[in-house]
């Protein structure tokens, strides 16, 4: 099982045998850095699990440099040889020594950014699995966010504090975004001895860490960094979702709902839904395929216009038409380039304080624009358009039962990654097995819809919305 630990390309070419199966030699193994590239001297540890009631470690238990995950499984019998090189990451999980003595341990543990349901499991079981899994005593909370760092009192946690934590949405260690100081942060992170830092965020957030471990590591201190992403938008790429995303497209069946009884309860009726997703409409596209509801879909990587035959316009009449009613699901992000911006022409954008956009109201935008339609072309005749922004509750819920077993299960990811000397690491699920991926590939990583793709097929087909390709 040995494998290079190094970007590694395999000698042998692609092949098929002769019984027709594929063997894949030309892997590229990312990467993963670790503590011991710039202190190579530091001492391991047996992993304390070896003793931990609860754990009987077979000889497969730990998790070996060798065992990965390859970020692509799905291949082409008939392409041969199959393109290559075929990237893969480190799986994530126990290793059978450790970098850190557990006594001398001292974790800082971060959130930042927006909330998405899960973030207090997250922080609840980096706790709880420091702690029990370990014996680590000293994990600290860090408040609102990166600032945080530098300009407050670190808090101390232990399993008792965070018991029922799981049970509640938002954070309870706050967040915020901004105040990213990087000198500031890691001046503090060295002053108050802590050794591993556990940070929770976004694609902000991430890019941030990058910083953060290339500062750390540029000092040489003996100081694990690792990442859990965190959004509600699910745009962080590489892996296979975010936690709490299924929460929130579950939160937003009950607007969808509301939004479809006011409709159908109305003569010529619209109900109109804005759900979140800045640059990305995953929840807006999984609302609509779950609800079945919606007949029309409007995301921000798909443009849209509203007059002429085929806008929007037309395509909510003929939803009136044929069923008397119809539902809209816009994502906030979506249709930003033709809202007027000001009445003087000139606009310049709006950030919020981590330098991302802060939109106009697309939803209350359409909602006027429709009903001016309506009036225009339908004079006399009667018509409503409810509009439904459900913004907020779909993140500042608790996560579901699915949302919190993937919480426990990045959180423990997480741990082990840092306790076996990995650092500059975000963890996550690849084709369903969790792996550590560099955290630099994860900052640059996006995932947006694919309106090319068999989903977005799907949801034109049930929608049976225009594709706003010609007008
Ligand atoms: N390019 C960047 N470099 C350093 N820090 C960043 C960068 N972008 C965002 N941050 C910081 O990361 C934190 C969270 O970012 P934000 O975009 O608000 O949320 P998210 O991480 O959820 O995307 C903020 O404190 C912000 O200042
Ligand atoms: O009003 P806030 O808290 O700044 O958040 C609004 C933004 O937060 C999000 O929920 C998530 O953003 P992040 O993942 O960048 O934190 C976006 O969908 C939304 O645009
Ligand atoms: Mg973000």
């Amino acid at each position: 099982m040995a494998f290079p630990m190094d970007n590694a390309a395999g000698a042998g070419e692609d092949r098929r045998t002769e019984e027709g199966s594929l063997t894949i030699p030309n892997i590229k193994l990312h990467r993963l850095p670790h503590l011991k590239d710039y202190l190579p001297d530091l001492k391991t540890h047996p992993n304390p699990l070896d003793n931990n009631p609860f754990f009987h470690p077979v000889s497969e238990f730990y998790i070996t440099p060798s065992d990965v995950i390859l970020r692509h499984i799905l291949h082409d019998l008939s392409d041969i040889p199959s393109p290559g090189p075929h990237p893969a990451y480190h799986r994530a999980g126990p290793r059978k020594w450790v970098y850190f003595d557990p006594a001398v341990v001292r974790a800082a543990i971060v959130t930042c950014g927006g909330l998405c349901p899960g973030m207090n499991t997250v922080i609840r079981e980096l706790v709880v699995g420091l702690w029990e899994l370990y014996g680590v005593r000293e994990i600290f909370g860090i408040r609102a966010g990166y600032r945080g760092f530098y300009s407050g009192q670190p808090e101390a946690l232990n399993p008792k504090i965070v018991h029922g934590w799981h049970k509640m949405g938002g954070t309870v260690l706050e967040t915020s975004r901004g105040g990213f100081h990087l000198d500031k942060i890691v001046n503090s992170i060295q002053d108050r001895g802590f050794n591993q830092i556990y940070i929770v965020g976004g694609d902000g957030t991430m890019r941030g860490m990058v910083e953060i471990f290339n500062e750390i590591k540029r000092r040489r201190l003996n100081i694990a960094v690792a990442g859990i992403p965190k959004t509600v938008d699910n745009d962080v790429g590489i892996i296979d979702r975010s936690f709490g995303f299924q929460t929130a497209v579950e939160m937003a069946q009950q607007a969808i709902n509301a939004a479809h009884t006011e409709a159908e309860s109305a003569v010529n009726g619209i109900g109109l839904v804005k759900l979140m997703g800045r640059s990305t409409g995953h929840i807006a596209l999984h609302a609509t395929l779950s609800s079945r509801d919606v007949d029309c879909c409007l995301i921000p990587e798909n443009d849209f216009y509203l007059e002429g035959e085929n806008g929007l316009s037309i395509s909510s009449a003929n939803g009136l038409k044929e069923n008397g009613h119809a539902v809209v699901v816009v994502a906030e992000g979506a249709g930003q380039d033709i809202i007027p911006k000001t009445d003087h022409g000139s606009h310049v954008q709006e950030k919020d304080e981590s330098g991302n956009p802060v939109f106009s109201d697309v939803g209350g935008w359409l909602k006027s624009e429709l009903k001016r339609w309506w009036d225009r072309d339908h004079p006399g005749e009667l018509f409503t358009v409810k509009y439904i922004d459900p913004t907020y509750m779909i993140r500042a819920v608790p996560a579901n039962a699915t949302d919190n077993m993937y919480c426990t299960l990045l959180a423990h990811s997480a741990i082990h990654g840092a306790m076996g000397g990995y650092t500059g690491f975000v963890c996550g699920p690849i084709n369903g097995n969790y792996g550590y991926i560099p955290v630099d590939e994860v900052a640059r990583a996006k995932n947006v819809v694919n309106t090319r793709d068999h989903k977005w097929a799907w949801v034109r087909s049930i929608t049976n919305q225009p594709d706003f390709q010609t007008t």
